[in-house]
């Protein structure tokens, strides 16, 4: 099991923000462990990873399969996956069998699901059954269709303050953080101020307890990205020139090169 516990991000509430990211497979999650407290195997696999318009059409299957690659990967992060949509929010019990299933096929330690007020029996259903539920308010992205698009929540009056009873309602059942998603700076901060547990922030803002980006768009990878990234390399125009400089080399007979062939050995009696 790995280092870092979810009652150790609890813990962080208030303290040294906690550094979150997403990994989907195992040698991504074998570079960032080292550096991050939490690594979310993200329903958004779906569309950085399988090239999907929304993250709607992810199987619980393709989480549990991500999901063990990552834990196999990583020894520090606590590792928590993602409940795809339509795998918990029929009812407490389809929840408990999802996330179940989940945290015994892929080893990780606790799971991730959207909502709020509607899905606070269901969080304290998994707390009190062995489950840790890290909650996610705001933007949902798995509510694309009504919420009208990937976009930022809260806005009026009414909106924060749905929101800010969202996450005291996910709080008070018992998850152990809450990821606040695309919300401004006052909605993230007053939300931080009055529940208990971390808000771990992704577009809201600093006044979070800790943040999480998509890696994908941290490092450069994904064609574009939304506007509150800040791209911390550009991954996708090294593998550009690395193609290029590959295909240019076949293409000239410039490789394979004498250093990249097998050498036929020199054993008695002849080839082989
Ligand atoms: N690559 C990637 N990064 C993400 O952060 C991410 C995903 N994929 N997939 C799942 C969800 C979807 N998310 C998204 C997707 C798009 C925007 C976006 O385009 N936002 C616009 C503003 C839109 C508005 O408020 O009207 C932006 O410019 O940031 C935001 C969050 C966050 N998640
Ligand atoms: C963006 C994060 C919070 C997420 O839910 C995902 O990657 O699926
Ligand atoms: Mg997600």
């Amino acid at each position: 099991m790995n280092a870092v516990t979810t009652r150790d991000v609890r813990a962080r509430k208030g303290g040294t923000p906690l550094v979150c990211l997403t990994a989907y497979t195992a040698p991504v999650a074998r570079l960032l462990d080292p550096h991050v407290d939490l690594l979310l195997v993200g329903d958004s696999v779906g569309m950085v990873v399988y090239g999907l318009e929304t993250t709607l059409a992810v199987s619980l299957d393709t989480m549990v399969a991500h999901g063990a690659a990552v834990v196999r990967s990583s020894e520090r992060a606590c590792v928590v996956v993602d409940l795809p949509f339509g795998t918990y929010q029929e009812s407490p019990e389809q929840a408990f069998r999802s996330a179940a299933r989940v945290l015994a096929e892929s080893g990780c330690h606790a799971v991730k699901l959207e909502g709020g007020r509607e899905m606070a029996e269901t969080v304290a259903f998994l707390t009190a059954r062995g489950i840790p539920v890290l909650g996610h308010v705001g933007l949902q992205p798995q509510a694309v269709h009504t919420q009208g698009g990937f976009r930022a929540q809260g806005r009026s009056q009414e909106a924060a303050e749905a929101i800010m009873a969202d996450a005291r309602a996910i709080a008070d059942a018992g998850a152990f953080a809450i990821v606040v998603e695309g919300v401004v700076e006052s909605v993230a901060a007053e939300i931080t101020e009055e529940v208990a547990v971390p808000t771990i922030g992704i577009g809201a803002s600093a006044r979070c307890d800790g943040q999480i980006l998509v890696t994908d768009d941290l490092v450069g990878l994904s064609p574009s990205s939304p506007s509150f990234v800040h791209r911390y390399a550009e991954i996708g125009g090294t593998i550009d020139d690395a193609a290029a400089r590959y295909a240019r080399d076949v293409r000239e007979r410039a490789f394979p090169g004498e250093g990249n062939v097998y050498k036929a050995r020199q054993a008695a009696g002849g080839a082989g």
